[in-house]
């Protein structure tokens, strides 16, 4: 799929990303934000990193750039939306995802591999997925907040668990709401996640030979 992949200042994984999208074959190309035509693309990726130094709250400025208008237009038109990390929190300060990503309740960056419950396998990344993930997290606002339990738990689809795919809170690395690492839109064509799947994608340099992102990454492929 003709994927995009944005760059704004301050994003720093763009290059694991392109990487990972090769070994799924996608027709994936990094652009930069001001270069960034909506109409050329079948999907597009968010990466993670420090967006505009992650100044006001992580994500902020990004989301109010005109890039972004054209992301909200291929979510809004049905194309793929995939954002990790510092992507996700772009998609929901720019209200394309629901919600909030807080401070981490420890108030802390905190770096770690965690096991993840696909709870959802509706939505086009995950319909062929394993039950449970194991990818690293690398953030300092992660904390995921929805004003509306019922909401959060119908959007929800990865959850931070055990290693058999229970949310239990000591699986709950930043204080999110209901374990929530990942969520999706209304149409499920646009998915936020904290974990990083290009970082879980080379079973050479993953613990435990961990390539389980691609099993999100795999729906640009082809
Ligand atoms: N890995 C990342 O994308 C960093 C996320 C973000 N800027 C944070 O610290 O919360």
């Amino acid at each position: 799929m003709r994927t995009a992949i944005i760059k704004f200042p301050g994003t720093t994984c763009e290059m694991d990303v392109l990487k990972a999208l090769k070994l799924v074959k996608a027709d994936a190309e990094i652009v930069l934000f001001n270069k960034f035509d909506p109409d050329h693309y079948q999907g597009v990726v968010l990466p993670g990193g420090f967006s505009f130094g992650d100044y006001l709250r992580a994500g902020s400025i990004a989301a109010n750039s005109e890039a972004i208008k054209g992301v909200k237009e291929m979510a809004n038109e049905g194309k793929l939306v995939l954002g990790i990390c510092n992507g996700f929190q772009i998609l929901v300060e720019a209200g394309i995802l629901k919600g909030a990503l807080l401070p981490n309740l420890n108030l802390r960056f905190v770096t770690k591999w965690v096991w993840l419950r696909v709870k959802r396998k509706d939505t086009p990344f995950t319909k062929e997925s394993k039950d449970v993930l194991f990818m690293p997290i690398a953030h300092a606002e992660g904390r995921y907040f929805l004003d509306d339990e019922e909401s959060a738990s119908e959007i929800a689809v990865l959850q931070y668990a055990d290693e058999r795919g229970v949310p239990t809170s000591e699986a709950n690395p930043n204080g999110s709401l209901m374990n929530i690492a990942g969520i999706t839109n209304e149409g499920e064509n646009v998915l936020g996640l904290m974990p990083h799947p290009e970082r879980a994608s080379f079973r050479s340099i993953s613990p435990n030979g961990s390539s389980d992102g691609l099993h999100i990454l795999k729906v640009f492929g082809g």
